[in-house]
């Protein structure tokens, strides 16, 4: 313990003399408890003081490593503190006694949604996400900023596509100045600017470690070693800080440019649908719409951030840099330095290559290969049936090749130009960095006679690495015109998209229609509204009436486009009882038991592609009515319930998901409904069976992919299962038993009459007319007959089709005859 007594007085005495000379701090009589001050005080004094140039720089720096320590130190605690109060508040949630909780999302009154995704490792751990209501005046207002955007008059002088179509997109991306992405933006430059510091004086501080080491300072070394290490704390924070909010800035754009489509594509307004029809988008973008949202707005966001972050970083360099280096080198010098960057920015721009045009198709050269896939994966049972591997891998092959040419061709052109690139920023730049470093050295040793190797090297030192700090810079900037350059084919990419989205989804989309008005979008909409789609549609109607309707198929030639059936009539049921027509709101599912009326039913009959099925979009709305006078009348809609001919199965959904849809998953325990009733429609349709193959009623919770998994006919039956469901007084049947089994078919009409549904069925058999009150025969010539069964005219007709029949009857033994006829014949040849 003696021992160390004089050890510490040495170690004391070399501290004090450390602050002595360095600093010029007196420090024998400080007590220990106002050291910091001491300082702080000291250091302050130093930085305002007329006095030796070194102390001043000295002091400053330090002041300014301590600054930024105590920033990050403080950023530090605070997000400490922060994730220790949210686990507390997290745990302290956790034991409350709480509800058990069936489904994963909640629609509240505003109409935002309160969504639990799982989050982290533990499946238990569910992280709350609030999506706010949709904004319909938002869309309405933005889609005339895309239409203006088509029509705007491109004379400018400086008119940028690229920038006009981002200063469109950016009120998605930061919908207001107190958005979180605001904020998140403004720590970012915030960051960028304290990098750029912190460089600045990394530089300083290199050059006086290097000035320490010539001149053999020891003490002088040992303290700017300290502040090398001081500093380094807040310089690797902020380089990861720099790196964390690009890639946070990112996600958040993706989270609101996929919101903002979503609203859109997936509303009552069916652009998913009605996109197929919009005959002016015939651009990849559209083609692959689904490649388009998952993966064009992704790499939109991330090239948006890195772009950004690319751009800002060197600016602030250059700025910074130059301001220091005009102390150093001039006006002139760093007049000289831009000079020579603006002659190099606008050669490489000269050479540049087309990359946003490359990118863009090399992006929908990976969209047609990733839905071959997928389309592949999709019907692989029918592709194997027919045997078609051979010719799926040559389409699959011709896809990949192109996708490969498109890659190698955005490389190919890439290495060229990235050789050049590489030339000039890398060795031109940094071989001018080294004359204009040496400029002041060789300058001040002219002038004053005297050499001053420390000082020349300290300063050589310094203007060195800030020149190639600033040739750094520089070239960021300038390989960054290579990205600007692929950001531009991203951005038109999502700007198509939007753009057609927003036609698609205006109330006055005529279904691709080209008229001498241009696009859906128009200044006066009931005018372009009426003018092609003229028909009227009457809603809460108790039944279904289509009157005068001609049935056209949706073109760009509106209603001049292919008339498939001619002014169709017909009503059901034949007497409308006002009394019963209720809204939406007023009658719940479960008091929908058995209905008023006596249910009445339509059989539509014809050949194929006569447009059986397309009364059905009629009537649900998907297909326009163009035709002035005609007049469609529909239930609401929770009394209207449409079966496509092709049974849909949704994706990853339990059984119970598939018998209840379209409701959702987590509605049906929300409206009290119980499996039991499930269990009762599966008997009514004949479906329990399904149940005892597996986990009982548990397998109403089995995630299949059930449109696989079940048969033809079952998957019909599950339609049926859906109309017990939902019980809709109205329903459409499109070939909907055509799968079934002659007796299960007649079980299942039975069933629907029984339950009084009204229904229409569109089919190609004519031995449905038995559970049928009307029939409607569609004729390939436009023409249709409407006729009610049971009535002379029916049954006369029915004796016509009978004796028909038995005309070709007495045929048959003639035909048998020359059948074995020409068998002899054959057999001879
Ligand atoms: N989206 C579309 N674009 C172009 N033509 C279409 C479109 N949808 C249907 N059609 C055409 O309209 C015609 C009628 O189609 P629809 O589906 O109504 O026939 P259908 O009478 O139900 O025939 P089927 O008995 O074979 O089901 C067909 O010739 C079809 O090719």
């Amino acid at each position: 313990m003696a021992g160390d007594l004089p050890n510490l007085e040495r170690v004391r005495k070399i501290v004090l003399r450390l602050h002595q000379e360095c600093l010029g701090l007196d420090l024998k009589d400080a007590v220990f408890k106002k050291y910091p001050g001491i300082v702080l005080k000291h250091l302050w004094h130093l930085i305002r003081s007329e006095g030796s140039m070194n102390r001043r720089k000295r002091a400053q720096i330090i002041l300014i490593s301590l600054g930024f320590i105590g920033l990050t130190g403080i950023s530090g605690v605070a997000y400490s503190v922060y994730s220790l109060l949210s686990k507390i508040r997290a745990g302290a949630l956790n034991k409350r006694p709480f509800m058990r909780r069936t489904r994963s999302q909640i629609m509240l009154d505003n109409g935002a949604r309160v969504m639990y995704i799982p989050y982290g490792d533990d499946e238990e751990n569910k992280k709350r996400v609030l999506i706010g209501p949709k904004d319909d005046d938002r869309y309405e207002h933005d889609k005339y900023l895309f239409k203006y955007f088509a029509k705007s008059n491109r004379s400018q002088l400086f008119y940028s596509r690229f920038v006009s179509q981002l200063s469109i997109l950016y009120r998605i991306l930061i919908p207001k100045l107190t958005d979180r992405n605001a904020f998140l933006l403004s720590f970012q430059i915030f960051f960028l600017i304290m990098r750029t510091w912190l460089s600045l004086f990394v530089a300083r501080l290199d050059g006086q470690i290097v000035k320490d080491i010539i001149s053999r300072n020891g003490r002088k070394f040992m303290l700017d070693l300290m502040c090398w290490f001081l500093i380094a704390f807040p310089a690797s924070y902020t380089n990861s800080a720099i790196k964390f909010l690009q890639r946070k800035l990112s996600l958040n754009f993706r989270v609101n440019l996929t919101r903002y489509i979503h609203d859109m594509y997936l509303d009552n307004r069916l652009a998913f649908y009605k996109v197929t029809f919009d005959t002016q988008a015939a651009s990849s973008v559209i083609a692959n719409i689904d490649n388009s949202v998952a993966n064009d707005v992704a790499k939109f966001c991330d090239a948006v951030c890195s772009v950004f972050a690319n751009i800002a970083k060197p600016v602030i360099d250059l700025v910074f840099f130059s301001v220091y280096l005009r102390d150093n080198l001039g006006t002139l010098g760093i007049l000289g330095i831009f000079v020579n960057y603006f002659v190099t920015g606008f050669f490489l721009k000269k050479l540049m290559p087309p990359l946003g045009k490359l990118v863009s198709k090399r992006s929908s050269a990976e969209g047609d290969y990733y839905n071959y896939h997928l389309n592949l994966i999709q019907n692989s049972e029918e592709i194997a049936f027919y045997q078609g591997t051979q010719v799926e891998r040559g389409k699959v092959n011709v896809l990949y090749n192109n996708l490969m040419d498109q890659m190698l061709l955005v490389d190919r052109v890439k290495a060229k130009y990235n050789a050049i690139e590489d030339y000039v920023l890398k060795y031109t730049w940094s071989a001018l960095g080294y004359v204009f470093a040496s400029i002041p050295t060789v300058v001040a040793t002219f002038t004053t006679g005297v050499n001053n190797e420390e000082v020349n090297m300290r300063e050589f030192i310094v203007n060195k690495r800030l020149m190639l700090s600033l040739a750094d810079a520089g070239s960021r900037l300038m390989h960054s015109i290579k990205d600007i350059s692929q950001l531009t084919g991203y951005t038109n990419r999502i700007f198509v998209l939007l753009s057609v989205l927003h036609r698609v989804h205006a109330k006055q989309f005529a279904y691709g229609a080209i008229t001498d008005e241009g696009d859906g979008l128009d200044d006066k909409p009931s005018q372009r509204f009426d003018d092609v789609l003229r028909g009227t549609v009457q809603r809460n109607f108790n039944g279904i009436r289509v009157e005068n309707i001609d049935v056209i198929i949706p073109s760009k030639l509106g209603r001049e486009g292919t008339k498939l059936i001619n002014k169709l009539t017909f009503q059901i049921p034949p007497v409308i009882i006002p009394e019963t027509a209720t809204s939406d709101s007023q009658v719940s599912i479960s008091q929908k038991i058995v209905f008023q009326g006596p249910g009445s039913s339509l059989l539509i009959l014809g050949p194929n592609g006569c447009g059986k099925s397309s009364i059905q979009r009629i009537i649900a709305e998907i297909w326009p009515i163009y035709n002035k006078n005609g007049l469609l009348s529909i239930p609401s809609p929770s009394e209207l319930f449409c079966v496509p001919q092709k049974p849909y199965f949704i994706q990853d959904g339990t059984l119970r998901d598939q018998l209840i849809y379209p409701m959702a998953g987590d509605d049906f325990f929300d409206q009290g409904h119980k499996d039991r009733e499930l269990v009762q429609i599966l008997q009514e349709v004949k479906l329990e069976y399904l149940l005892k193959r597996d986990r009982g009623w548990k397998y109403l919770d089995a995630r299949a992919d059930w449109k696989d998994v079940l048969s033809g006919g079952e998957r019909q039956r599950v339609n049926f299962a859906r109309i017990m469901f939902h019980k809709p007084r109205f329903a459409v049947l499109d070939e909907a038993t055509n799968a079934i089994s002659a007796d299960m078919e007649d079980y299942l009409f039975n069933l629907l009459k029984r339950y009084r549904f009204n229904f229409i069925t569109i089919s190609q058999r004519p031995s449905l007319i038995k559970y049928h009150d009307f029939s409607l025969d569609i004729n390939s010539d436009e023409s249709w007959h409407l006729q009610m069964l049971g009535t002379d005219e029916a049954i006369t007709s029915i004796e016509k089709e009978i004796e028909g029949l038995e005309t070709n009857l007495q045929n048959v033994e003639s035909w048998e005859k020359e059948r074995s006829e020409l068998v002899k014949r054959l057999a001879h040849i």
